[in-house]
């Protein structure tokens, strides 16, 4: 059984996964939650946008409006950084579980450290993942992880978080200026606090014994702004309405942007929060980077903030809500949450 504290913990404790060569019947998911991927050859491709593109801005906010998701190339992120996140990350999944877990996530708590998404307490499956979140400095972890060698995990985490809140902001300021929404009304980016208004979650998903019938990611929204992943191999699936789940194809020098709630809920309901899941593979170790991005905790976020929305004469879809009152009904609704926000 345990101590209570123990059962608190018990959902974030991924598997060992190196330890186990068939796959326990808890992760085995219904056939409905992992059913098959789109095979058509009509299958419509998630739009590739250049940044350094003249027509940039324009295809990016026609990619927000049709699906939520596009591949961004030309973002001046240097290749060798993006490889060496993701080389960093792999040091850091492939250390013995009973290292990783000196590190484990506390429920409840700013959930920084190792672990399984909190999120996965409510669900009706484990799912064959780990992972590791960072928010600003990871070097209090770092060091519990390698003791005399932790000086280039940071800096590399340093500088990736760098370079993506610059892009992040790029983009959003791109996406506001398209919504009307004034620079005076959001000053998120000029605030030394912000970092905490980001996440950097290293996702690891091991080669699985049993991979059609396990989930890495179980299909889900994001609740951010906007989330920006470096997904350098397949996995990544994406789930539009009459067509079924699309595979994402893997490019390796583009980075992928998805949408999530907070952006679907600032536009009025204009842009789409692309519903998504991550499968898993047989043959090798998948590894992925994941830049969430939110508002402040408390800031009060309404469609188009309200001096735009009365402007435009629209109707507001949802309620104004703070992020940290969603994060209570995600974590009870989750992929369906944005629908108790409705007005
Ligand atoms: O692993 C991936 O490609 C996606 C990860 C993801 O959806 C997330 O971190 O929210
Ligand atoms: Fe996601």
């Amino acid at each position: 059984m345990g101590t209570p504290a123990d059962q608190a913990y018990k959902h974030v404790i991924p598997l060992d996964f190196g330890s186990v060569k068939t796959m326990p019947d808890s992760f085995v998911w219904p056939e409905s939650e992992s059913d098959e991927v789109y095979s058509g050859t009509d299958q419509p491709s998630i739009p590739v946008i250049d940044l350094t593109d003249p027509n940039a801005s324009k295809l990016i906010i026609q990619a927000c409006e049709t699906w939520g998701i596009f591949q961004l190339t030309g973002h001046g992120i240097p290749r060798k950084l993006m490889e060496e996140v993701e080389s960093e990350a792999k040091k850091l999944f492939d250390l013995p579980a009973e290292q990783k877990l000196k590190t484990l996530r506390t429920p409840g708590g700013p959930s920084t450290g190792y672990g399984n998404p909190p999120s996965q307490a409510s669900l009706p499956r484990k799912l064959w993942q780990e992972g590791f979140t960072i928010m600003g400095s990871a070097v209090d972890q770092a060091r519990v992880l390698w003791p005399h060698d932790y000086q280039g995990f940071c800096d590399t985490m340093d500088e990736y978080q760098k370079q993506m809140k610059a892009l992040v902001q790029q983009l959003i300021r791109l996406i506001f200026k398209y919504l009307g929404i004034s620079e005076e009304e959001v000053n998120w980016f000029d605030d030394p606090a912000n970092m905490c208004n980001a996440a950097l979650h290293l996702n690891s998903y091991p080669p699985c014994p049993d991979p059609t019938r396990a989930l890495g990611l179980p299909p889900h929204t994001d609740s951010s702004l906007l989330t920006i992943l470096h997904t350098p191999t397949e996995g990544l699936q994406i789930f539009q309405e009459g067509v079924g789940w699309i595979q994402l194809q893997a490019k390796p020098d583009a980075l992928t942007v998805n949408l999530g709630d907070f952006l679907h809920i600032l536009s009025n309901g204009r842009f789409v929060s692309v519903l998504h899941r991550v499968m898993v593979n047989q043959k090798f170790h998948r590894i992925s980077m994941a830049y969430h991005n939110w508002p402040p905790m408390n800031f009060l976020v309404s469609p188009l903030l309200s001096k735009t929305l009365a402007d435009s004469g629209q109707v507001p879809k949802y309620r104004p809500i703070t992020l940290k009152e969603y994060h209570g009904i995600k974590a009870k609704h989750f992929q369906h949450a944005v629908s108790f926000v409705k007005t």
